[in-house]
């Protein structure tokens, strides 16, 4: 058994996590922390979740001096579930402590410290992690994701964008224009901190983060292609549905954009619906990535869907602790090959 921490597990994509590490039967959930400041500090995690009662009857430790010491005794896998600066700073202490760092904050996902500035409002104060942090899009990079110390997990937005495009683009079908990414997201994306833009009375549909999102420069990293990318905040609770538009380039052909997908059929998260077009209720509290397509001429309109907290965040933390620890990367996610 592999011992795993929890660094946040009282927000929503560490509760999720912890739901999953605790049914794993690989995995044994040791410790569940919560800041040393928290007001849930000490109370148990079915508290706050009720509908875990029984799974989840874990105490949310403060994070304090006491609190590392238990770490670097107790514990294999850490999970940073944490705000971005709050995880850059937690990563370096864990990693010279010797543990394996899974982050599923976008602290250590890009390698330029103009785009932490531009995108993130902070300049990175650890080049050197950054460098060896592997970004954890678990269908794309498995043996890296093995072998590394410290992973990135990939953002909610780019694993739908990236686990739709990457396929096209491999195949080099895709021509010099940006690809449009028009997002939509379920308001636990926003976190379970009280904030005025996911109060109830206040959310409806609405676009944010127009060309200044962290996202874009995310996918354009690791998709090496220009986008453009707009999120949406919808008034539901979990998903993200992606339509993107893609110029092809000239002369394409349906049966090349149908064999460019094949890369992933045998992919047992990814649900290759072909015409038969997503949403988010076929994905809602499910590990999938669900992709969908059609085309005009040279027009691609592509549709994928994701759970946030599942494929977007816990999903695909899980999947990469797996890959660490030499399993199938679908291992505790209720799935078979
Ligand atoms: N929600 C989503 O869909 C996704 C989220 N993510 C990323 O995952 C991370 C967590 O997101 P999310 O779960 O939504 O966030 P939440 O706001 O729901 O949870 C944040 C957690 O961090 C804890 N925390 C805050 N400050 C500290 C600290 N200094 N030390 C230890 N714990 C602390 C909070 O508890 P307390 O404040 O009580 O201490 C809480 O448990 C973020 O980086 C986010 O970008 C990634 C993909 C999707
Ligand atoms: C609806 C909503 O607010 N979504 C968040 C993205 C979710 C998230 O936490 O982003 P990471 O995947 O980068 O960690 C946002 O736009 O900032």
């Amino acid at each position: 058994m592999l011992n795993v921490s929890i660094i946040g597990a009282s927000g929503y994509s560490g509760a999720e996590l912890a739901k999953l590490v605790a049914r794993h039967p690989e995995f044994s959930l040791t410790h569940c922390f919560v800041s040393e400041q928290s007001t849930d500090k000490h109370k148990l995690i079915s508290e706050l979740y009720p509908e875990h009662t029984g799974l989840l009857d874990i105490e949310l430790e403060p994070l304090n001096q006491q609190a590392f010491s238990l770490i670097e005794q107790s514990t294999d896998y850490v999970c940073l579930c944490t705000d971005h600066k709050v995880s850059v700073e937690l990563a370096p202490v864990f990693l010279q402590m010797g543990k394996r760092v899974f982050d599923l904050s976008g602290g250590y996902r890009l390698s330029d410290n103009e785009d932490y500035e531009t995108y993130y409002g902070f300049s990175h104060p650890y080049q050197d992690w950054l460098t060896q942090a592997q970004y954890g899009l678990a269908e794309w990079y498995g043996d890296a994701i093995k072998a590394a110390k410290l992973v990135a997990v990939a953002g909610c937005y780019p694993t739908a964008a990236l686990n739709a495009l990457k396929p096209l683009q491999q195949a080099d079908l895709i021509s010099a224009q940006p690809v449009i990414i028009n997002a939509v997201s379920g308001v636990t994306g926003a976190g379970r901190k009280a904030n005025v833009t996911s109060h109830f009375c206040e959310v409806s549909l609405a676009p944010y983060g127009l060309f200044t999102h962290r996202h874009t420069p995310e996918i354009e990293k690791y998709l090496s292609h220009p986008v453009l990318f707009t999120p949406h905040l919808g008034n539901f609770k979990r998903g993200i549905l992606e339509t993107i538009y893609v110029t092809l380039k000239e002369n394409v052909t349906t049966n090349q954009v149908d064999a460019a997908y094949q890369v992933l059929a045998d992919e047992p998260l990814i649900r290759l619906k072909a015409s038969q077009l997503p949403s988010i209720k076929a994905v809602e509290n499910q590990p999938f990535v669900d992709i969908g397509w059609q085309q005009k001429g040279n027009q691609l309109i592509v549709v994928v869907a994701i759970d946030n907290l599942l494929k977007g965040a816990a999903g695909q933390a899980l999947q990469c602790m797996n890959l660490a620890a030499g399993l199938d990367h679908y291992q505790g996610l209720g799935m078979s090959a």
